[in-house]
């Protein structure tokens, strides 16, 4: 694994958290961080794979353990967020869809479907401080979490119809959960990308900040407002009204892999990808 996990940014000494510290490879091989206050218990939970965050099959494998560890930490708050000043994450990387090894296509979607359970089920408290663009798969992150603030300029939404292909019924009960279904139904037909005023306008988002710093502090802020809430009640709350969506999910877990491949290999999907790829590299040059 790939993630850093540190506790008020030093190693303790005490033995419970000192089994919550995995070690390190080579720093610059971070792909997540995990900082945890140690007077707060909150955990920030940083993506940091250059230049865009584009969601890989590695990036999502430690993903997943790092939000397990938060929560096997039992962390009072998990606040997502980026290393990149301009990027939350710009969605899944299409370069793991686009002519895929077919055993990894596989993998890949489902440690996607596995960050997509731990995050929208986790039993902690969760908020996203989108410091950056979040398209698709990085709007269902932020969408998944109990709580977002964005700051200005940046855009969100599920935008999948756009490159030609099909959010699953998990993405759509995401954006379901967080949007009026009416408004919910008008973006995902339409791909629609908001900027940050007007995702907030229609509660995409809760919050606008014009910094990360207060970004942060108001995801903070947001856990906060639990201090007189019993955790479990809490939890046991979140988990019913969830309860279905993740039921779903659950319940198709393998179905929906074999859709996704199915759906990914066909040659008309295939070539849509190779062409926005294109359009990509050529918008960087
Ligand atoms: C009825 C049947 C139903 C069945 C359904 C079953 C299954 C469902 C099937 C499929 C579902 C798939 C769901 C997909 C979800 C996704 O997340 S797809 C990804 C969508 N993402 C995007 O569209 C974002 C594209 N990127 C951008 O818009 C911009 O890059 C940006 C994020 C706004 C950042 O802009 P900027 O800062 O200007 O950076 P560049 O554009 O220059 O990009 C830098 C390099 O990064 C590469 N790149 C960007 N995004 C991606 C990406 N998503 N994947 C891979 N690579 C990406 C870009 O090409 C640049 O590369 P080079 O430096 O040129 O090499």
């Amino acid at each position: 694994m790939q993630s850093a996990l540190i506790v008020g940014k030093k190693i303790c000494s005490s033995l419970l958290l000192r089994n919550w510290v995995r070690p390190l490879s080579a720093a610059s091989d971070k792909l997540t961080n995990v900082e945890v206050n140690d007077k707060t218990g909150f955990a920030k939970l940083t993506m940091n794979r250059p230049p865009v965050n584009g969601l890989n099959l590695d990036l999502l494998r430690d993903l997943h353990q790092s939000i397990q560890d938060i929560e096997k930490n039992k962390c009072r708050g998990l606040i997502l967020t980026s290393a990149s000043n301009t990027i939350f994450s710009a969605g899944l990387d299409i370069m793991e869809m686009y002519k895929p090894d077919q055993e990894r296509l596989k993998q890949f979607w489902t440690a996607l479907q596995d960050v997509w359970l731990a995050l929208y089920g986790s039993a902690v408290p969760t908020a996203a401080a989108i410091n950056g663009h979040s398209p698709a798969g990085g709007c269902l992150l932020a969408a998944s979490c109990e709580y977002r603030v964005m700051l200005p300029k940046y855009t969100i939404g599920l935008n999948e119809t756009q490159l030609g292909i099909v959010a699953p019924k998990w993405f759509m009960s995401t954006f379901r959960n967080v949007l009026p279904r009416r408004i919910a139904e008008q973006a995902l037909t339409q791909g629609k990308m908001f900027t940050s005023d007007e995702a907030l306008k229609i509660g995409l988002v809760d919050e606008l900040a014009a910094t990360k710093e207060e970004a942060l502090l108001k995801c903070e802020k947001f856990f906060a407002s639990f201090a007189k809430t019993d955790p479990i009640a809490r939890y046991l709350t979140k988990k019913q009204l969830r309860h279905n969506d993740i039921k779903e999910l659950l319940d198709e877990k393998v179905q929906d892999v074999e859709n996704f491949v199915l759906f990914v290999n066909q040659p008309s999907v295939q070539k849509g990808l190779g062409l926005y790829l294109e359009s990509l590299k050529k918008k960087a040059k």
